[in-house]
């Protein structure tokens, strides 16, 4: 005997919530994957845009693995890993929604009509600008926690580091910050994010659509090679702007006061030279191919499952 139809539509909405749940778990799991690669880039990155000790990435990386093991590349790495789905859904939702309404086509009726690559500029810099308010206090923690340099066992005696966890930097920095100190760097954070993840969108299509037949969905490979080379043009360019926004965020730290985003641009190219805005970029490059062809082959697939 053939089931109730009702029956059968519960069943069958229960497999789709639960299909879309394991997705949803999939895509933390691979976003959060290609964190874990890059996090010990990012420290190294952070380190060289903030701190004037280090000659270069060796030197950078040889002081780090002395002074504090393989573990000092992970430090400030938690609240990333918990914050990625949350931000990456943002960021895509909002991307996808804008060209939902830019060019009223769904994710699947985009590969018959591609929108203009104006139109996947303006909704990769909404993604980008909206996107920014969830990153800006865990990109606030992370720098901070990557920049404390002491080692885990510390020999007697030796100060303790300011911050003893991710939750403890929060509360520090909401007591004696304020409320707004969470969201310091959020200005330097919105000029890199807008723009480039218009760049990062653009980049990706262009790519997809140069390798893929009309009308087709881009295979596997394609999604690997275009999320990469999207990561590290949209990083490129970013750089510059990546220098003043860890430098903003960690002057609260350090009591130095810069006027605002022109103010730490102009100090830090008189102190240092203009090399100072591309401090980083080797680096963050290396690290931007492998995170950001995982994230984009989780998108496409998970868009592609939802239909
Ligand atoms: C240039 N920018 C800011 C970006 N392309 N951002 C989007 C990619 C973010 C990715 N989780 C990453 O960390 O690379």
């Amino acid at each position: 005997m053939s089931p109730r139809p009702h029956a059968c539509l519960t069943q069958y909405l229960v497999w789709r919530r639960l299909q879309r749940g394991q997705l949803e778990f999939l895509w933390s799991l691979a976003g959060a994957l290609g964190l874990v690669l890059g996090h010990p880039f990012d420290t190294v990155k952070v380190r060289l845009q903030t701190q004037t000790t280090y000659r270069g990435i060796i030197d950078c990386m040889v002081k780090t693995y002395r002074h504090e093991s393989l573990l000092g590349f992970f430090k400030g790495m938690s609240f990333p890993i918990a914050s990625i789905a949350m931000v990456n859904s943002v960021l895509f939702g909002v991307y996808s929604n804008t060209l939902l309404a830019l060019t009223a086509t769904s994710h699947q009726e985009r590969r018959a009509q591609p929108p203009s690559y104006i139109h996947v500029f303006t909704a990769g810099c909404t993604g980008g600008f909206v996107q920014v308010y969830c990153l800006a206090p865990f990109d606030l923690i992370k720098v901070r926690l990557q920049n404390q340099t002491e080692p885990r066992a510390r020999p007697p005696g030796s100060p303790p580091p300011r911050y003893r966890g991710p939750v403890h930097c929060a509360v520090s920095i909401f007591q004696e910050e304020g409320p707004r100190g969470l969201f310091r760097g959020a200005w330097a954070l919105t000029l890199r994010d807008t723009p480039t993840l218009g760049i990062y969108f653009v980049t990706y299509e262009w790519l997809c659509r140069q390798s893929t037949r009309d009308g087709q969905d881009p295979s596997p490979a394609t999604v690997l090679v275009a999320g990469g080379f999207a990561g590290i043009a949209s990083w490129a360019v970013a750089t510059p702007l990546d220098v003043i926004k860890s430098r903003l965020q960690m002057a609260g730290l350090k009591r130095r006061a810069y006027r605002g985003v022109l103010d730490c641009m102009v100090s830090s190219a008189r102190q240092e030279g203009l090399g100072v805005f591309f401090r980083g970029l080797t680096i963050n490059s290396a690290r931007a191919f492998p995170v950001n062809a995982v994230t984009f082959l989780s998108y496409e697939y998970l868009l592609r499952s939802w239909g």
